[in-house]
């Protein structure tokens, strides 16, 4: 393992700042713009490795996308049957999102596809969204145990499908979603626990027709998607590094801009001010059709609580950020119901428990879960896993640690969060690279 950071003990954490745009709704965006008749604008794009690596795709796949400038891409739309096949395999980087919901777009396409990814991508389950596509009519061959290379057969008819999800994933009801956009017939997806619902938003912004309430979207196929300008909120997934940085580090109050507020993405949100956290949210408005405020944090004493099984979906990449508030808070906090988080980028439950276990915090796992006692986290050294989320996470560690924490294998920070280190010493954190 090589030590990319050190995050060493911070001051108060102050100022004010915007985190880039966020993940989920960048790469919906290229998609639906490319699908979509005219030229489409998006402002806010996430320029991260995962929604560039969808980007590269579309245009592999024919699409002209312009980036005039960062942030923004110009995607100039084919239609829904005006993509062509590429020569290559589709390369989906570190990104479950662009893989799945590529998954649904392609499989009723006219021409053969092939997705694959990198080493953690490959090792990630994708039978979630190839059976209920199969069950729509399309051909999908997978490496054994269901793990890409996918191989995407073209030219087979879909039929909607009405489709419970076994997992609560957006991914797996986007990607049949997109997948029902082709077939004939209806196409219905009901969830026991709803999940993000960027996908159903922006196929009504687009102007297909689409019904939908959490839990449950349903939509037709042979209509038209029209172009739209899409503007992009921050990601709170990338506020929720800060948010937890000046709850813990004392004296400390942090402003962030104009942060997306999705109900379903702010589980962390309520399960840090249950913990005694102080954020408030200021000036409440809507940026292209979320709701935003920028929020306000500042320092608090945190205590263990059980976290609501019900926000596990709610706060579903927020866990690592989590587990280190946890490791401060008095008290023992318990997560389960979240077995997901074994098959993300890294196993997030064993990867975040080793890590603090290094640092001196006692953590039990369970296999949907985990018991974490709050105390002094010590320094020490570290392996993110390869984990984006892991490595911005232990790099909050460090800000309230005895001794620097070392990190290794911080590379993909890029996938998701391109300057997180400039914008954590910007507001006083201490992140030395190597
Ligand atoms: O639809 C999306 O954009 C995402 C859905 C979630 O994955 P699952 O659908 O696997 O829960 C989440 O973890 C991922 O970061 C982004
Ligand atoms: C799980 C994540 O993303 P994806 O599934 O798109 O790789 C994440 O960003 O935490």
């Amino acid at each position: 393992m090589s030590i990319d950071w050190t995050s060493s003990h911070a001051p108060a954490l102050a100022g004010e700042i915007a985190v880039p745009g966020d993940k989920s709704i960048s790469h919906r965006a290229i998609m639906l713009a490319a699908l979509a008749e005219g030229c489409s604008r998006i402002d806010g794009f996430l320029e991260g490795e995962d929604t560039r690596a969808t980007a590269r795709i579309f245009a592999d796949l024919g699409v002209r996308i312009e980036t005039p400038n960062a942030s923004r891409r110009i995607v100039h739309g084919v239609g829904l049957h005006g993509l062509r096949g590429a020569a290559r395999p589709l390369d989906c980087g570190n990104s479950g999102t662009c893989m799945r919901l590529l998954c649904g777009v392609l499989a009723g396409q006219a021409f053969d596809s092939t997705l694959v990814g990198d080493e953690s991508l490959s090792r990630r389950p994708m039978r979630r969204v190839t059976e209920p596509l199969a069950a729509m009519g399309a051909r999908i061959d997978s490496g054994e145990g269901g793990v890409p290379p996918l191989r995407i057969a073209g030219g087979h008819r879909l039929r909607g499908i009405d489709y419970i999800t076994p997992v609560a994933s957006a991914q797996v009801k986007s990607a049949v979603l997109l997948a029902g956009l082709q077939a004939d017939g209806e196409t219905e997806v009901r969830e026991a626990h709803p999940t993000r619902d960027y996908t159903e938003r922006m196929l009504a912004a687009f102007g297909w027709p689409i019904a939908f309430e959490p839990g449950r979207a349903r939509l037709a196929g042979g209509h038209r998607l029209r172009a739209t300008d899409v503007v992009v909120p921050a990601d709170f997934s990338s506020a929720a590094f800060f948010l937890v940085a000046a709850s813990i580090v004392p004296g400390s109050r942090l402003l962030l801009r104009a942060v997306g507020l999705n109900p379903r993405r702010t589980g962390l949100l309520q399960a840090l001010r249950l913990m005694g956290a102080d954020i408030r949210e200021h000036a409440p408005r809507e940026l292209g059709g979320e709701p935003v405020a920028d929020l306000e944090v500042r320092h608090a004493r945190l205590r263990g609580i059980d976290v609501p099984v019900e926000l596990v979906p709610d706060m579903i990449d927020e866990f690592p950020a989590l587990f280190v508030a946890a490791a401060v808070a008095d008290g023992i906090t318990r997560v389960r119901g979240a077995a997901e988080l074994r098959v993300k980028e890294s196993d997030r439950i064993a990867v975040m428990a080793a890590g603090l276990r290094r640092l001196g915090i006692p953590v039990e796992e369970t296999p949907d879960g985990a018991s974490i006692t709050g105390g002094r986290l010590a320094g020490g050294e570290v392996d993110s896993a390869g984990d984006h989320r892991i490595a911005m996470s232990f790099a909050v560690a460090g800000a309230v640690a005895a001794g620097p924490v070392r990190i290794g294998d911080c590379a993909n920070v890029a996938t998701s969060f391109p300057g997180f280190v400039d914008l954590a010493r910007a507001i006083g954190m201490a992140v030395a690279e190597g």
